[in-house]
């Protein structure tokens, strides 16, 4: 499958990405797919025809469509751990009736949803307080897919924001809720505790922290605690009163929860329409994604370019560049969900991999990433393919003119990165500058940009709820097509189990509990010099 694949890039290592355009003038238009007024624009890259329709035949031959029916109806589809993979279903709370073990799960997402909605209402409104009154500050204290989520999607919708303040505390680094809890009422402060399984290390110790805290200061962990979790008994035993805890199961993966229970500070932060319209946005590309050809699907493409660029023409990283501040979390998200869904060595039959797993997945908002790592990108060795997304409308009428200057910025990067800039052009403009001699032949060369550089855009009107939605269930989609094409599973995540061991045999050990002479030479010398500073 995957030698037609590489014939055809060795055919167009060479060519110009540029004559692509002069050779077909409706490229732009024949390499792009719409969504409503979502547009995504791969015309940027080396695909042709006979690239595209190899590519195509790969996703056809891998049982794109087979996989994807069996997610959405409920298969067991995540083999490892004997669940199904129903994110979906929490997006569209509505749908027919879908059973999972025999029991049709709509209308237990229906009832948490208005559970939440209700809950968030009396937060907003002021008819939920705390010890000290109305609830002015929320902290979501969580990690990984119990924080991702709902940290990115607060931030990118802030121009929504007309609830309480939402803080978000991961790290199990105490600075992390120290620097939060500064200047935060303990008597008019909600603490959700985030967390599929209610056992996470980090979360665990920041909650029970919280809860001294807010003791300490007078407020009432009973009315001010909140739990979002698939472990009641657990949530039980902390003493969480049932009717703050929201419920989920476990066909929700952690980084696929944000449109759950884990998705409540989101929730709180923009309300319950808001909210609405962010699962609408999913949902729209949900019933695109099943609907849809696979040339005008807009996850396919964006799965089939992916791999074309990293299994195909061996380029292993790749740039997220949000064009939009707000989404400063984005690729942060976006590493979560792409590189512990395809970061694997073996298929799902435990057979090894014959190509590269997914890519390193990595970026900055534009243009703050132009004065810093663009220079690599346009003149480094190595092909970064960069993914650009812009609104053509901001959120700040009164700085219109802000928004044309990000535009043009991000229009101008993928101009260049394909374009490039030749010897003989980067002679003529220093030329045109006065520049002559050896003095020209010795700086021309670092004024060479090398261009045929691949790139995409997703452009769509304004950041709003509904395409938030619709960008992050394309994304979703997108790295399930690329782990089915693998033959992996993306649904689950044992890659992180080692680490997490180890740092529960090594906490005795900085202690001087257990002895450090059975670890490595490195590990001993650092857990020596730490007992230095700790006697
Ligand atoms: O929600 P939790 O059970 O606390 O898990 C939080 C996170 O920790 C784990 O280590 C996984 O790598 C993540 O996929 C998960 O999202």
């Amino acid at each position: 499958m995957w030698t037609a694949l590489k014939d055809l890039r060795s055919a167009t290592v060479t060519r110009r990405m540029r004559s692509l355009f002069e050779e077909n003038p409706t490229r732009a238009r024949d390499f792009s797919v719409s969504l409503g007024d979502m547009h995504f624009d791969y015309s940027k890259t080396q695909l042709d025809d006979s690239i595209r329709s190899a590519l195509i035949d790969l996703c056809e031959r891998s049982n794109v469509a087979q996989r994807r029916d069996a997610m959405f109806s409920g298969g067991e589809i995540n083999q490892t751990e004997g669940r199904a993979v129903l994110h979906t279903a929490l997006r569209d709370p509505d749908g027919e009736e879908l059973l999972v073990d025999g029991a049709d799960i709509r209308p237990g997402i229906r009832q948490t949803l208005d559970r939440m909605k209700a809950f968030s209402q009396a937060l907003r409104s002021g008819e939920l307080v705390g010890a000290g009154g109305r609830i002015t500050d929320v902290i979501n204290i969580g990690i990984g897919g119990s924080d991702l989520g709902p940290a990115m999607a607060v931030l990118a919708l802030s121009p929504y924001h007309d609830g309480p303040r939402c803080h978000f505390v991961s790290n199990v680094d105490g600075a992390h809720i120290s620097d939060t809890l500064k200047g935060l009422d303990p008597q008019r402060t909600l603490v959700i505790v985030a967390s599929k399984s209610f056992t996470t290390i980090e979360t665990m110790t920041n909650a029970f922290t919280a809860r001294d805290w807010m003791r300490a200061g007078g407020g009432d962990p009973k009315r001010q605690f909140a739990a979002l979790s698939t472990a009641m008994d657990k949530t039980d035993d902390f003493g969480i009163p049932q009717d703050q805890v929201f419920g989920f199961e476990d066909w929700v993966g952690g980084r696929y929860s944000i449109w759950g229970p884990i998705g409540l500070s989101l929730m709180i932060a923009i309300g319950p329409d808001g909210f609405d319209q962010f699962l609408a946005g999913g949902r729209a590309m949900d019933e695109h994604f099943r609907a849809a050809p696979w040339g005008q699907n807009m996850p396919v493409m964006l799965a089939l370019v992916g791999i074309w660029h990293n299994q195909v023409c061996g380029h292993g990283t790749r740039a997220v560049l949000p064009y939009d501040q707000r989404l400063i979390r984005l690729s942060a998200y976006f590493q979560q969900l792409e590189m512990e869904s395809n970061g694997k060595q073996v298929r799902v039959d435990g057979s090894a991999l014959d190509v590269s797993s997914g890519p390193v997945v990595w970026g900055e908002p534009g243009t703050n990433g132009q004065h810093a790592f663009f220079q690599l990108i346009h003149q480094g060795t190595r092909v970064i393919p960069c993914e650009f997304l812009v609104a053509a409308r901001g959120h700040e009428p009164e700085l219109q003119a802000h928004h044309k200057l990000l535009v043009a910025n991000c229009f101008a990067q993928s101009e260049a990165l394909m374009l490039g800039r030749s010897l003989d052009q980067a002679r003529a403009r220093m030329q045109a500058k006065g520049l002559t001699g050896e003095e020209l032949e010795r700086q021309a060369r670092h004024r060479v940009f090398p261009g045929n550089r691949p790139s995409t855009t997703l452009i769509y009107p304004m950041l709003t709820p509904d395409i938030l939605g619709r960008i992050i269930a394309l994304y979703e989609h997108r790295v399930f097509v690329e782990g089915v094409i693998l033959g992996i599973n993306s649904f689950d995540q044992w890659g992180v189990e080692l680490g997490k061991e180890l740092a529960v045999s090594l906490h005795p050990v900085l202690d001087g509990c257990d002895s450090v002479t059975d670890k490595d030479g490195s590990t001993e010398a650092l857990v020596r010099y730490f007992r230095t500073f700790n006697t």
